[in-house]
């Protein structure tokens, strides 16, 4: 696949990160304005870095754009000449909808929305996926593309608000629970190093836990919890202090500031 990320940032660099070390390209072409923080790409085979989004997108069939919303207008005006039959547009840009998107590149464009998080630069994330009525022809390969890179769930465009706080920022959420869990292992006596250790694979196995057995949470929950035991009583004291209650008074509050993005801040 010959792909271009016009935008290479944190997240684009990360879906880079995957597609290098999965192999699933034939040439990738990453834009930025100023290259110096991705010259550790270089080196790569069939990797080749720009500031020129038209000679990326000219070279490339699937196009990944990874901007700050507010920039993607400029870009989308810049390269909309370049545009022929062959290419997929993939935005990844928080609240940049569709119907503004083919009011620049034309609603027979192909246009697919997608939601990743940084785990694709290990092949982990967790993707939404939508599209215009064209793009539906071309969402296989969008498909295809993410899910080498983890997880992929097609849902309707109104909801990729929703999926950008859930899966998007929830990066930055479960990374607070990881951290916390690392903090009372540290107070329980495990040095740093070890408390994070013990931190991340037990999230890593709980999570696989449900993802292999299709359970509730509940149902992995009873299996833990011995009757008068150490673990009811301390789920019981975090839910005294709102474990549950905080973290969704705290998605609710990100999916409200999303929701409110105003047109001139896109
Ligand atoms: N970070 C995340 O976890 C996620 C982010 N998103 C969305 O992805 C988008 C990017 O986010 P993020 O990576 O965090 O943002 P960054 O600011 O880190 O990355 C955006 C990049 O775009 C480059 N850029 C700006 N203007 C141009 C241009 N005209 N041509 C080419 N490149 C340009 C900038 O580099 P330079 O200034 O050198 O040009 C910058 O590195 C956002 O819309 C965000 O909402 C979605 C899901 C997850
Ligand atoms: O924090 C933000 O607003 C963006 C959207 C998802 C990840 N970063």
């Amino acid at each position: 696949m010959k792909i271009a990320i016009i935008g290479t940032g944190n997240l684009g660099y990360s879906i880079a990160k995957g597609l290098i070390t999965t192999n699933a390209i034939t040439s990738l072409y990453l834009t930025k304005r100023n290259l110096d923080d991705i010259k550790e790409f270089e080196g790569y085979k069939n990797v080749m870095l720009t500031t020129d989004n038209t000679l990326a997108v000219r070279e490339s069939d699937i196009l990944i754009f990874a901007v700050q919303p507010a920039h993607l207008q400029a870009v989308l005006n810049e390269i909309v000449p370049f545009l022929t039959e062959k290419h997929v547009l993939i935005s990844t840009v928080t609240g940049f909808v569709i119907p503004k998107i083919e009011a620049i590149v034309g609603s027979d464009t192909f246009v697919i929305r997608a939601m990743p998080n940084t785990a694709i630069a290990v092949g982990k994330s967790m993707t939404c996926l939508c599209s215009n009525e064209a793009g539906q022809k071309r969402i296989k390969i969008a498909k295809a593309i993410f899910d080498r890179l983890g997880h992929t769930l097609s849902i309707p465009e109104s909801q990729m608000q929703a999926a950008t706080v859930v899966c998007a920022s929830g990066i930055a959420f479960w990374m607070r629970l990881i951290r916390a869990t690392t903090q009372a292992a540290i107070q329980l006596g495990f040095d740093a190093k070890e408390a994070q250790e013990l931190a991340m694979y037990t999230s890593e196995g709980a999570a696989n836990l449900l993802i292999t057995n299709g359970d509730h949470p509940e149902q992995e929950i009873d299996r833990v919890t011995t009757p008068k035991g150490c673990t009811i009583l301390g789920l019981n004291e975090m839910e005294h202090k709102g474990l549950s209650s905080s973290l969704i008074q705290g998605m609710v509050a990100s999916f409200n500031k999303i929701s409110n993005i105003k047109e001139a801040e896109l």
